[in-house]
């Protein structure tokens, strides 16, 4: 891999927490809005007093009408006010919930998505850039439904325990009634709650399934093309739609089943009721009115009852969401600084002493590397596939920690110096160099913020007339995200113009291993020539151009220095670099050749 940030392996985080910390520290975000969770909690008492008054004061009239008194227009009016108050504390306590939660998430997404642009390069070797994704939007979405679902669910229990207290106060033998009914209902929600999640997981995993091979059949589609295998890729999908459709139709029948089972049970609890409460009522040991009332809190409590069934599991899932969330805000970089001194110039000396370095646990890719590139020196890496050519650049860009030697930037320890400063004072041009989404001018001056116009036009003058030739946008023009309407050879003109803005102390830079026409070449090797000039840089070579023009070569041999020397001095040597020019670049020279010819010609 020659490119300088590649590697995302997908891998999973390493801490596991227990429920109480990561409730701590959900509880601890939450601590600034203190004063709206009391106003909260107020609200939510005065609302199930108030719904649980209204059946009562009904229950009332209906005992006056039948001794016969007149209607009470104040209990009627109790029962307009008590109602209203209570949907209104009710509207106020979903809005502060919905202030909590929004809160609550917009704190977690930045503290994780700055963990993210935070980590170093070793992190994002372990976790790919979907996970991170899923982890700053979905993650923190799933956390925020389970939070506002635990803070209603609270309130309805409170609703309740007020309710179900009421009704034990009526009548003690309603209480018992309720009691005999809630745990039956309770049981065949959960019941159900087990048999709905089993099918939404087969739902899950078979959309996970369409939509690989959706993005499968997407991504190698030229490629299924050119070997005339859509018809293959039809049938993939013939049969994974196939069998989505009937997963989701069998979990939309056992949806359909929940909730007219529920209801059934609701309906034996008020047959229950009826029954049991009439006959108290017929012998006079029960007023209407209190039959009423029970009838009444059994249709207010059957919905709370039902989701508690389902609160414990959908509590347990937003703490798995929320313990992603933390891993990652908790996750640790590789590379430590031991202290950050000011970087203010440098004059970009890179000298490397006994340095071992290897990827996680795998072989080390250096073991004992030394070697020194002067400030201002001009050296090429080459070597084999593997060499280790990128993962020297990686180190020089302080992209991983090294675990032996030391690297020396003007002779300080690279481990002492403050990074941004340091990273500050580095260029780097990856093979494939990234581009925003903005206008051109835009994605050059990202390479020093706060550049004007003014700087932007002078750093695109010095890449001279390849740039006009090359580039067919004006400076305003917009840029698709990635580049995607931009050439190898275009991307790099626009990194090197962020290069000539920058003026960086030392550059990294990575050549294309695929070909630019050799009138691009030629001017880019040109706009190299003098970036190059006054600065120290480390290239990646893939051209021939490239290494015939450098101060020096160093040829790297699974990870070791192997020659090292100018170009015709090491060509003449008859070692690994010969070896290496005649498999690699020679056939460039002729490849060129022909190709000079062809431009000429036309
Ligand atoms: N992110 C990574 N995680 C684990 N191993 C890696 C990673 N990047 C590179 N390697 C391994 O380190 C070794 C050196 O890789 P490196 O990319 O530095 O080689 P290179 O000389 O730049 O090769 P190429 O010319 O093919 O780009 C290889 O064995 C490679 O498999």
């Amino acid at each position: 891999m020659s490119d300088l940030f590649a590697g995302l392996h997908p891998d999973d985080y390493d801490r596991v927490y227990r429920n109480r910390e990561l409730i701590a520290r959900i509880g601890h975000r939450l601590r600034p809005g203190t004063r709206r969770i009391a106003l909260a909690v107020v609200l939510t008492v005065g609302a199930s007093i108030l719904t649980s008054a209204v059946p009562v004061a009904i229950a009332r009239m209906i005992d006056q009408v039948r001794d016969g008194s007149h209607l009470t227009w104040t209990i009627s009016a109790f029962v307009i006010v008590a109602a209203a108050a209570a949907w209104a504390m009710n509207w106020g306590r979903q809005r502060l919930i919905a202030w909590l939660v929004g809160d609550l998430v917009l704190r977690l997404q930045r503290e994780v998505a700055e963990a993210a642009l935070a980590r170093d390069a070793s992190f994002h070797d372990r976790h790919s850039v979907g996970k991170v994704l899923s982890r700053v939007t979905g993650d923190t979405e799933s956390f925020s439904a389970v939070m506002t679902l635990t803070l209603n669910f609270f309130s309805q229990m409170v609703l309740v325990v007020v309710l179900g207290s009421v009704v034990f106060a009526v009548d003690p033998r309603l209480g018992l009634i309720l009691l005999v009914v809630t745990p039956l209902l309770v049981g065949v929600a959960l019941l159900f709650r087990r048999i709905a999640r089993v099918a939404a997981l087969r739902t899950r995993q078979v959309m996970a399934q369409v939509n690989s091979t959706v993005h499968e059949s997407m991504v190698g589609i030229l490629i299924a093309k050119s070997f005339g295998r859509e018809e293959s890729l039809y049938q993939d999908f013939r049969r994974v739609n196939r069998l989505s459709y009937l997963v989701y139709v069998r979990q939309g029948l056992i949806y359909t089943v929940i909730l007219p089972v529920l209801t059934m049970i609701s309906v034996l609890g008020t047959a229950a009721l009826l029954v049991g409460g009439g006959s108290l009522a017929i012998d006079g040991s029960l007023s209407a009115g209190d039959w009423y009332f029970a009838l009444h809190a059994l249709g207010l409590l059957w919905l709370p009852l039902t989701q508690a069934a389902s609160f414990w599991s959908l509590f347990q899932q937003g703490l798995a969401a929320s313990e992603r969330v933390f891993a990652l805000i908790d996750s640790e970089d590789s590379v430590r600084q031991t202290a950050a001194e000011p970087v203010a110039d440098l004059r970009g000396e890179i000298e490397i002493r006994d340095l071992r370095f290897g990827y996680g646990s795998g072989a080390p890719v250096f073991d004992r590397l030394n070697l020194r590139i002067a400030a201002g020196e001009t050296v090429a890496v080459v070597g084999r596939t593997g060499a280790g050519k990128s993962t020297l650049s990686k180190l020089v860009l302080r992209g991983y920690e090294f675990q032996q030697g030391a690297l020396l930037i003007d002779g300080r320890d690279i481990r002492r110096l403050d990074l941004a400063e340091y990273r500050h004072r580095l260029g780097v041009v990856p093979q494939l160099p990234f581009i925003f989404a903005g206008t051109l001018a835009e994605n050059i001056a990202y390479a020093r913020p706060g550049a004007d116009r003014a700087d932007v036009q002078r750093a695109v003058d010095q890449l001279g007339e390849v740039w006009a030739r090359c580039i067919p946008f004006a400076l305003d023009d917009q840029m698709a995200s990635l580049g995607r309407e931009l050439s190898t050879g275009q991307r790099q003109l626009i990194a090197l113009a962020r290069i000539f803005l920058k003026q960086p102390a030392i550059l990294l830079l990575d050549e294309p291993t695929a070909s630019i026409d050799p009138l691009t070449e030629a001017g880019i090797q040109q706009a190299l020539t003098r970036l190059m000039a006054d600065r120290t840089v480390l290239v990646i070579a893939h051209r021939l151009a490239t290494i015939r023009h450098v101060d020096r070569l160093l040829v790297l041999d699974h990870g070791r220095v192997v020659e090292e020397g100018d170009f015709d001095t090491l060509l003449a040597a008859g070692g690994h670099f010969t070896d290496l020019y005649a498999s690699y670049y020679a056939h460039q020279q002729t490849g060129r050749e022909a190709e000079q010819r062809q431009w000429t010609r036309s």
